[in-house]
């Protein structure tokens, strides 16, 4: 994999150099609530502007369905980085149109453009090759060089990911450099006891991943709203609930493999519960009541773990040499929901082991409740990416900048 060591050696200067970056930031009314994936592709973006080169910055935002939503508009980021760059930086209203050619034709040398929200073009999430090719080749009109730093996007087949880079000379970035030297760590030679803590919301992606952790791991936690497909495959009802119906007889084998195996597959044993999702906008007080994990009313959703597994959890993340975490406890956002989240980050600050948090919320949950960041070992921009790195699969957006 070629650097941008490499690059800024061979020289930018006058280049068009594209940086795919995750600027996928929790945003509460247009304003962003933690801006670490931003500050986390910096160094890469300020070296290639010092070195002269024409920036064009892209990324995703949310999940908008291949159309223009202005709720996923990437201006807030884009506003965000000009701030922390220190300098002003060009904002396109479209990715790939007339709005983003005038702004990349309008750069000098040492200049930053973003362009808008890549996923608001079907063809940059297509599962269809030439749907994806078609957008990428639009893409690759608008810079000389790719420079691959979106860390927390590279398990995506998207064009921008993967097809993008085989149409331009292409190189990793200072984030993804860095990223991949620590997970490097968690496969190459993982000190034990090894646990790993999963929770968060997007279950059906991440449940993939239990498959190999379960031959890897010591202990595995499951909280967030991946619990509850659990709690249901153990035969408890678990109200309305986050749950993932069709995954019930996956995880049901988890659960019999985890036995034999002799991994400690360990569940809520209590949870915090509603009758409604709570407003994260005004954060409003809510009723809710804790309750037993085998004993979730009917009307009721599990909105965070209890006291007693939150001690559990602490115990049983005591000992570990070396702990990975992706995904909130609970809906960390709502002060109601979030003492799980903060028992688990507390646990791995008190730890003496390695501590790894990856995931966009987990680390802007441990950021945002005040933890201390250097408390932890290495905190990723990637949750998904880093699960699936950790489970040894290649992924599209590193196989792209190998050759
Ligand atoms: N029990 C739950 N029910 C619904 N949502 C939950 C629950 N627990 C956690 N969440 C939500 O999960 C989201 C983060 O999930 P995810 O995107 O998978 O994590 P990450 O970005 O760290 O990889 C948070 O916004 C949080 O509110
Ligand atoms: O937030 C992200 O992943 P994460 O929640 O697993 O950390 C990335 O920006 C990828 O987004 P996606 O899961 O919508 O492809």
């Amino acid at each position: 994999m070629k650097t941008i060591d490499e690059l800024l050696s061979e020289g930018v200067s006058g280049k068009r150099v594209f940086v795919r970056a995750d600027l996928n930031v929790p945003l509460a009314d247009g304003v962003i609530t933690d801006d670490g994936r931003i500050r986390a592709v910096l160094p890469t973006v300020k070296a290639l502007a010092e070195a002269g080169a024409k920036v064009v910055v892209a990324s995703h935002l949310g999940r908008p369905k291949g159309a223009p939503d202005p709720a996923f508009s990437l201006l807030p980021a884009a506003e965000r980085l000009g701030e922390l760059l220190g300098a002003p930086v060009a904002f396109a209203q479209d990715t790939v149109g007339p709005a983003a050619h005038e702004a990349v034709d309008g750069l000098e040398p040492g200049q930053v453009a973003v362009i808008e929200n890549l996923r608001f073009n079907a063809g940059e999430t297509s599962k269809d090759d030439t749907e994806r090719g078609e957008f990428a080749d639009r893409l690759a009109a608008l810079a000389d060089v790719y420079v691959g730093d979106g860390f927390g996007a590279v398990h995506r087949k998207h064009a921008s990911v993967y097809d993008l880079p085989a149409r331009l000379p292409h190189y990793a970035g200072y984030l993804i450099a860095t990223e991949v030297g620590v997970l490097k760590k968690l496969t190459d030679d993982v000190k034990r006891p090894y646990v790993v803590a999963l929770g968060g919301a997007k279950v059906s992606d991440k449940l993939a991943v239990i498959d190999e952790l379960l031959g890897k791991a010591d202990r595995l936690l499951v909280g967030g709203g991946m619990a509850y497909t659990f709690l249901k495959a153990q035969g408890h009802e678990v109200g309305i609930s986050l749950l993932q119906e069709d995954q019930i007889p996956t995880v049901t084998e988890y659960l019999e493999r985890a036995a034999k195996n002799g991994v400690e597959l360990v569940l809520p044993v209590d949870v915090v519960a509603s009758t409604e999702f709570p407003d994260l906008k005004t954060k409003a007080p809510t009723e809710h009541v804790v309750v037993d994990a085998d004993r979730i009313p009917a009307d009721h959703e599990g909105l965070d773990i209890g006291p007693r597994t939150r001690e559990l959890y602490a115990s049983k993340l005591a000992d570990a040499a070396t702990v990975f975490w992706n995904g909130p406890m609970g809906v960390f956002e709502h002060p109601d929901y979030a003492e799980g989240t903060k028992a688990v980050a507390q646990a791995l600050v008190d730890s003496d082991g390695f501590t790894v948090v990856g995931g966009g919320d987990s680390a802007a949950a441990v950021r945002t409740l005040g933890f201390d960041e250097s408390a932890f070992g290495h905190i990723s921009t990637g949750g998904g990416a880093s699960l699936e790195y950790l489970e040894g699969k290649t992924l599209p957006g590193l196989a792209a900048l190998e050759d």
